[in-house]
């Protein structure tokens, strides 16, 4: 048979595969190029058409998967470009097959010119299970333009695998050009084996599962793709800061700017001043590689921030004004809201616009995310203030030292700096309310405690109590500019209560110390480790926004950096789950009593059950974060 096969796949954003016989090559033989596109075929029709081609041929011959052919074939649209195109090693759908051995040379494999081969090799074929294919479940609908709006991507696979999936600039601009990442041709970078992922690898939300349990959620893995969606030139890029300051936004804003720069030659930066309101009331400053080159020695954020002043039509006026195509948006659970709308509006318009979300939360509150950036640092620099309360209660007789840390919603800070230090007796935080007078309560721990020690240390979360506070004071429920419930004093409050408390016993009189180190916690610099994770979170951000990602939050899932749809981020906050065991560990290490009723202890575990859809028999957690204490 005087044929060639050429197999076509384009797999990242909606398959289109080509199955084309083209010209002919040498006698008898079948030369089969890129043989790893085969994972790549949905149609089980096709995969088994292909196979009837390969087993009804003489002889095969493995070719290096090199992405140059199919690149070039499937990539009409891409621009020509001399330079060299590095071979992404795909993990080859039959890898085990010594038919189709990796070769960096075009390289005869084995002949099978006899039958006892050619049976051989159709037997080694039929054991390859092809899988049934994925179901796409993109909730598409038509904006008032008659444009396509994206709402959710959910792709369902075998064995209860669900992808849920971020969208892409091709989701509503099918025609766009694309062109070879220049990071196949960078020194550092193309040396790297198999630096660029795999389009279709994905990343599991449960890692935890048993032999019957579904394979669960999962969502894209970040990282560099062969194709970019823009070329260096022709981005404009921005970054903006909203709301709290935390430790590591300097180091962010440096690494996209550097990023952008180092790996995809991209000059064009603009940093948006004063948080969302900087869209259109401040002018842009210019980010340069230089002018950002130690700010992350700084703590804040060199772009300033705010609360408030989200004004979307504004923005995305600002935006597309401005010619700004890739949208850096670094904030917490309130600024990835605004993220997502503005990527709406954008994509309302037509716009060739990327919008990427990069989550900030001293608080560690936001869901999906294992961590956020700061949080290390801040329990690190916690200890310090936790020292200082432990150091002066030992040094009176009924010393007692009260340190307030931050955690307006979630104790997460309290809770692992707690943990940390094991100077603690006792840990209060908004998840796990207490009570303060008669039989079980706080004022009797207290009091119990320093009979025992002779002095004690409590940490309490920012958001603790607020509403005892609340019941006590009558307070106003007072907002910021963003929305968020103004919070009482509760180390103040406490510390009132405490000392009133004592003062009715005269024969133990206490020396209370109250802390409250928040601010100074919050201003800092990054530690090293943050340091580093602020860089990995940055690079994922900008390879995202390079491969045409767009209305969507990065950020590390089981260990693995992925791409997540803003309404995963956003539709709840992630809190400390006080049936879980990580809170069970706190309350052994400080030894105080978890100051709940049994009802509300079964009713929070019912809750979170229902939440996660696990019963109690299976003990599967289907929390992925370790800050939850899922291990
Ligand atoms: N639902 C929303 N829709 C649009 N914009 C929002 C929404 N919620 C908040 N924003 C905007 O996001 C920005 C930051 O919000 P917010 O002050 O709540 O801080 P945050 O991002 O949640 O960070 P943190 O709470 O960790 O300090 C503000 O400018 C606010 O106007
Ligand atoms: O006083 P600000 O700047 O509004 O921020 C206070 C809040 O910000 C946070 O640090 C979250 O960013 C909370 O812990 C805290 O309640
Ligand atoms: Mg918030």
């Amino acid at each position: 048979m005087d044929l060639s096969i050429h197999l076509l796949a384009r797999k990242d954003h909606g398959l289109r595969t080509n199955l084309e016989l083209v010209r002919p090559t040498c006698q008898g033989l079948i030369v089969l190029c890129g043989i790893s596109v085969l994972g790549h075929v949905e149609s089980k029709a096709q995969k088994v058409e292909i196979f009837s081609f390969l087993l009804s041929s003489s002889r095969f011959f493995s070719f290096p998967k090199s992405q140059s052919n199919s690149q070039k074939k499937s990539s009409n649209k891409t621009k020509p470009n001399t330079k060299k195109i590095k071979t992404q090693n795909h993990t080859p759908l039959f890898s085990s097959n010594p038919y189709f051995k990796r070769s960096s040379t075009p390289q005869k494999v084995q002949s099978t010119s006899n039958s006892s081969s050619l049976l051989d090799l159709k037997s080694r074929l039929s054991a390859v299970k092809i899988p049934e294919p994925v179901k796409p479940r993109a909730g598409r609908r038509m904006s008032a333009e008659g444009k396509p709006v994206i709402t959710k991507k959910i792709v369902i696979g075998d064995a209860g695998y669900v992808l849920e999936d971020v969208p892409h600039l091709t989701d509503y601009l099918p025609d766009l050009p694309t062109y070879p990442n220049p990071l196949q041709d960078h020194p550092a970078y193309s040396v790297v084996k198999q630096y660029f992922v795999n389009t279709d690898d994905t990343v599991a939300q449960t890692i935890v599962v048993h032999k019957s349990s579904p394979r669960g959620v999962h969502f894209r893995r970040a990282g560099p793709r062969q194709k970019a969606y823009f070329e260096s030139d022709d981005v404009t890029a921005c970054i903006v800061t909203c709301g709290g300051l935390c430790p590591g936004l300097n180091t962010v804003i440096r690494e996209i700017v550097c990023g952008l720069y180092d790996m995809y030659g991209v000059k064009t930066i603009l940093g948006i001043e004063g948080g969302y309101r900087g869209f259109y009331a401040r002018n842009t400053i210019n980010l340069t590689r230089k002018t950002v080159s130690d700010i992350h020695k700084r703590g804040g954020t060199v772009l300033g921030t705010s609360r408030g002043g989200h004004d979307t039509t504004k923005i995305v006026d600002s935006i597309q004004d401005r010619g700004i195509n890739q949208v850096y948006i670094i904030g917490g659970d309130g600024t990835q809201k605004g993220a997502s709308v503005i990527f709406e509006e954008v994509q309302r318009r037509g716009l060739k616009v990327a919008v990427v979300g990069v989550p900030k939360t001293i608080d560690n509150d936001i869901e999906v995310i294992e961590k956020s950036f700061g949080f290390d640092t801040a329990v690190e620099e916690a200890q310090r203030a936790i020292n200082a309360a432990h150091v002066e209660s030992e040094s009176q007789e009924n010393g007692i030292g009260l340190v307030k840390l931050m955690g307006r919603n979630s104790g997460f800070i309290a809770m692992y700096a707690t943990l940390a230090s094991r100077d603690v007796d006792c840990c209060l935080i908004p998840e796990s309310p207490f009570y303060l007078e008669g039989k079980g309560g706080l004022l009797e721990f207290i009091e119990k405690r320093l009979k025992e020690h002779g002095h004690m240390v409590i940490v309490v979360a920012e958001g603790a109590g607020q509403d005892l506070i609340a019941q006590d004071m009558r307070s106003m429920d007072v907002h910021d500019a963003s929305g968020n419930k103004l919070l009482l004093d509760v180390g103040l409050w406490l510390s009132q209560k405490i000392k009133e408390h004592f003062v009715r016993k005269p024969k133990m009189p206490i020396n209370l110390k109250y802390i409250d180190p928040t601010y100074m916690i919050r201003a800092i610099p990054s530690n090293a480790s943050d340091n580093v994770y602020c860089t990995l979170l940055a690079h994922s951000a900008v390879h995202g926004a390079m491969a045409g990602y767009t209305g969507f939050t990065v950020g590390p899932v089981n260990g693995r950096h992925a791409y997540i749809p803003f309404d995963r981020i956003t539709e709840k906050q992630k809190k400390v789950v006080i049936t879980d065991r990580m809170w069970a560990r706190l309350l052994s290490s400080t030894n105080q009593p978890s100051f709940m009723s049994n009802k509300y202890i079964e009713d929070s575990k019912k809750d979170n059950e229902a939440h996660n859809g696990t019963s109690k028999a299976e003990n599967v957690s289907t929390d992925a974060s370790l800050t939850n204490g899922s291990l």
